[in-house]
C-alpha cells in the first residue's frame, strides 16, 4: 500500500492526513492551530505544518499542499519573508481594490481579463496597497507567492516556487481561461515588475522533499475541497469555515462583472465558478460568546426556535463582508421586540443569517449556469445538528453531509496520489454522505425575503455619502 500526505493550511488551522494511495482511507491525521489574525507571519504556518505532520510522515511517497486562497506572501532577493502575509479576510485593500476597478475601465474590463472583480481578498489587491502604503517592503519585494505555493517550495529542494492554475485564478494577474499570467495587470498594481511562479499541471510532480517525498502542485483550499469530494456534475460545495464558499466544478470558465460569482479555475483543469463570504463558522462562535454557551448548546437553542427566528435577522457581517462587498460593514440585527428578545431565536437568526448569504450565492451560481441537484455541506460549522435541520430549507436543494472530515487535506491528498500514480485521471476514492433532515423551502420564504430586504437597504446606505 502507497501512503500520500495532503495538508490543509486554512485560515484556522493546519491538517494533515494520510492516505492510502488506492482507496483513500485515512491511516492517521494531525493538526496544529493557527493565531487569529489576518495578518500571518509565513513561518507560523511552516511550525504548524511540522507539528501537525510530526510523526506522520514516515513511508509517505508523495504530498500536496492544499491552502488558503489569495494570502500575498512578499518574498526578497535571498527567498526571505519580507514582511506577514496579508490573508483573505484582511480588508485594508479595499480602497486599492475599487481604485483598480476604475483604472481598467470598470468590473466588465476585470472579468473579461481575468475571471474576477477585485475585491479586498485578492493577491492583486494587496499588491497595490503595499506599493502605496510600505514603499520600503515593496522596494524589497522580488517575488510574490501564494500560500500552498511558499508551503510547498519550503519543503521542496528546489531553487523556485511553483503554483498551480486553482490557486493562480485567485490572484487577479492570472487569467483561467486563457491558462496565461495577466502580467500587465501585476504591474498595474504594483507599479513594476515583480516575479511569479511557475503554474504547473494539475497532476505534475513538481519536486521533492529532502526525504525523498515527491510534492504535487497543490492548489487553493476549496479546489482540493472539490477533488476530496470527487464533486461531480449537479454537486454544488457549501463549505462553512472562517469563510462561506458555494461552488461547484464547471467545464468552462464564467464571467460575472458584479462580481458576485469568482470565475476560478479548478484542480483537475475546469473551472470552479465560487462565490465567497467571509463570515461563516465565526458568526456561530460569536454568537455562542454573546450568549455564554457552548457550540452543542447554540445549536440546541437555535432547534427550540422555528423558521425565521421568530422575525429576527441577522445580516452577519462580523468582520466586514466580502460577498456583497461591504468591507467597512458590521454585523447588524433587526426585528427585535420583547416577544423575540429570547437566546433561542437569537441563535436560529446566527444559523439562518449565516446560511442566507450562503442561499443568495447558491442562487447566482446556478444563474451561470451550473446544474443543482444537491448541495454538499462541509467545513467546521456542517458539525452543527442546527445548521444541518436549517440548510435544506434556505438552501432550497437536498442536502447531503458527506462523513465528516477534512476534505481539502483528503484533496490535496488525492492529488498526491494522481500525481504518484502517472495516471490520466485522479483515483477514484469513495465518499459517503447522509442526508440531512429535509426541510421546506416555503418555511423559510419570508426570512429570505426580509433578509434580501435588509441587505438591500445596508447596500445602499454604504453607497450613500455620510453613510451611518
Ligand atoms: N460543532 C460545531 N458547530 C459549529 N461550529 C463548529 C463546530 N465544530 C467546529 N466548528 C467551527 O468550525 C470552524 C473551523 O472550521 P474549518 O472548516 O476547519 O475552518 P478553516 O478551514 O477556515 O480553518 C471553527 O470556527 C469552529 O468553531
Ligand atoms: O478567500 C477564499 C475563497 O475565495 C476563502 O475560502 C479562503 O480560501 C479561506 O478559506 P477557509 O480557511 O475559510 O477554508
Amino acid at each position: 500500500m502507497a501512503l500520500v500526505a495532503g495538508v490543509d493550511c486554512s485560515t484556522q488551522s493546519t491538517k494533515v492526513l494520510i492516505c492510502d494511495s488506492e482507496t483513500g482511507a485515512v491511516v492517521r491525521q494531525g493538526r496544529a492551530p493557527h493565531p487569529d489574525a489576518t495578518e500571518v507571519d509565513p513561518t507560523i504556518w511552516w511550525d504548524a505544518l511540522r507539528s501537525a505532520s510530526d510523526g506522520l510522515l514516515d513511508g509517505v511517497e508523495a504530498l500536496a499542499v492544499g491552502g488558503q486562497q489569495h494570502g500575498m506572501v512578499t518574498l526578497d532577493a535571498d527567498g526571505e519573508v519580507v514582511r506577514p502575509a496579508l490573508l483573505w479576510n484582511d480588508t485594508r485593500s479595499a480602497g486599492a481594490a475599487a481604485e483598480l476597478i476604475d483604472e481598467l475601465g470598470g468590473r466588465q474590463a476585470w472579468a473579461d481579463a481575468v475571471g474576477v472583480v477585485p475585491v479586498a481578498s485578492f493577491t492583486i489587491t494587496k499588491l497595490r496597497w503595499l506599493a502605496t502604503n510600505e514603499p520600503a517592503a515593496a522596494a524589497r519585494t522580488e517575488r510574490v507567492v501564494l500560500p500552498h505555493d511558499w508551503l510547498t517550495w519550503k519543503l521542496s529542494t528546489n531553487a523556485d516556487p511553483t503554483t498551480d492554475r486553482g490557486d493562480a485564478s485567485g490572484t487577479g494577474y492570472w487569467s483561467g481561461a486563457t491558462g496565461e499570467y495577466r502580467l500587465d495587470l501585476l504591474r498595474r498594481a504594483f507599479g513594476r515588475d515583480v516575479g511569479v511562479p511557475e503554474v504547473k499541471k494539475p497532476d505534475a510532480i513538481v519536486g521533492h522533499t529532502a526525504d525523498g517525498i515527491a510534492l504535487a502542485a497543490g492548489t487553493g483550499d476549496n479546489m482540493a475541497a472539490a477533488l476530496g469530494l470527487g464533486a461531480g456534475p449537479g454537486d454544488v460545495v457549501v463549505s462553512l469555515g472562517t469563510s462561506g464558499t458555494v461552488f461547484a466544478v464547471a467545464e468552462g470558465p464564467t464571467t460575472d462583472p458584479s462580481g458576485f460569482v469568482a470565475g476560478f479555475a479548478d484542480a483537475t483543469g475546469r473551472f470552479l465558478p465560487l462565490v465567497c463570504t467571509l463570515n461563516a463558522a465565526r458568526v456561530l462562535t460569536a454568537a455562542a460568546d454573546l450568549l455564554g454557551v457552548d457550540l452543542d448548546r447554540l445549536s440546541e437553542l437555535a432547534l427550540a426556535s422555528t423558521p425565521g427566528a421568530a422575525g429576527l435577522t441577522l445580516l452577519p457581517y462580523l468582520d466586514g463582508e466580502r460577498t456583497p462587498d461591504l468591507p467597512d460593514e458590521t454585523g447588524r440585527l433587526t426585528g427585535l421586540t420583547r416577544a423575540n428578545a429570547r437566546p433561542e431565536h437569537l441563535a436560529r437568526a446566527a444559523v439562518e443569517g449565516m446560511l442566507l448569504g450562503l442561499a443568495d450565492g447558491l442562487d447566482a451560481v446556478r444563474q451561470h449556469g451550473v446544474p443543482v441537484r444537491r448541495a454538499l455541506l462541509i467545513g467546521g460549522a456542517a458539525l452543527s445538528p442546527a445548521v444541518r435541520a436549517v440548510a435544506s430549507g434556505i438552501l432550497g436543494v437536498p442536502v447531503e453531509v458527506p462523513a465528516p472530515g477534512e476534505y481539502v487535506a483528503l484533496g490535496a491528498a488525492r492529488q498526491a496520489a494522481w500525481a504518484l500514480s502517472g495516471a490520466a485521471e485522479p483515483p477514484q476514492w469513495p465518499v459517503a454522505a447522509q442526508r440531512a433532515p429535509e426541510t421546506n423551502p416555503a418555511d423559510y420564504s419570508a426570512a429570505r425575503d426580509r433578509y434580501a430586504q435588509f441587505r438591500t437597504a445596508v447596500v445602499e446606505l454604504s453607497t450613500q455619502p455620510n453613510k451611518s
